[in-house]
């Protein structure tokens, strides 16, 4: 898998080098490419934003020097084996199916917007070369898409079959479909009692069937309290 980031902050991906995506990069699991967006500007000041048209606050990022960067760094031939995201307040939710989708394409670029966003045309006209997801993380506004875009990239690139260790653990967290839509119960491990608080009794037990059943009850609970929206009425009345 090859990830392109498109930015005027590059070096918030130098991060990508640490850790289990460091070694997922060593393994030639994934190739991780940052690019500054101004080296598609030729002006003294490498402008890459302007006013608004129709008026407004803030700035909007101009529409030039993306497409030359697209031209040199994805080309110009349509390809929808590329998936282009745009991180957005306004996308559509990024959730761990999307994640799934994107973790077996060959090819993401993640085009990460600053001031109030980037000339509409720029994704117009992704759409009609690349796959295109336009996604928030959430409704909450950040400063860019960077930050989003690592998001993601951790998200998909987990999912990616051979980078996790352990494929097991990732059936079993929340939001993945073996959990049936609920969200993970609670964890623990040793020492058995820690500042007066003790580890459930069944899960000490080794009664294996107790143990799946008080997991189930908790992730009910948990999802039920704390998440409504995850529990439809079938998945209620199942549980
Ligand atoms: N756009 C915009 C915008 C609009 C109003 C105020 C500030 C911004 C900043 N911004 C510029 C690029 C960009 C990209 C993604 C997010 C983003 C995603 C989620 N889920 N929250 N925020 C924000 C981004």
């Amino acid at each position: 898998m090859r990830l392109d980031y498109l930015s005027i902050f590059p070096g918030y991906f130098d991060v990508l080098g640490i850790s289990l995506l460091g070694k997922a990069a060593v393994n030639g699991l994934v190739d991780v490419y940052a690019h500054d967006l101004r080296d598609w500007t030729h002006d003294r000041h490498r402008t890459v934003d302007d006013t608004p048209c129709g008026g407004g606050a803030g700035m909007v990022m101009k529409p030039d020097p993306w497409g030359e960067a697209f031209d040199e760094i994805i080309g110009t031939e349509p390809d929808p084996s590329v998936h282009v995201v745009f991180p957005s307040p306004s996308g559509e939710p990024f959730t761990q199916s999307v994640a799934h989708d994107l973790s077996s394409v060959e090819r993401i670029v993640f085009c990460c917007g600053r001031y109030e966003g980037i000339d509409h045309r720029v994704i117009d006209y992704a759409r009609s070369m690349w796959t295109v997801h336009e996604v928030s993380l959430g409704d909450y506004v950040l400063n860019g898409g960077e930050v989003a875009a690592l998001a993601i990239t951790e998200a998909v690139v987990r999912l990616v079959p051979g980078f996790m260790g352990n494929p097991q653990s990732l059936a079993e967290e929340s939001f993945s479909a073996g959990q049936d839509g609920l969200l993970e119960y609670p964890l623990f491990t040793r020492p058995v009692s820690w500042r007066g608080l003790d580890v459930p009794e069944v899960l000490m037990s080794g009664h294996h069937g107790r143990i799946a059943k008080w997991r189930r009850d908790e992730s009910i609970r948990l999802t039920r309290e704390r998440r409504p929206d995850l529990t439809d009425s079938d998945v209620s009345a199942r549980h």
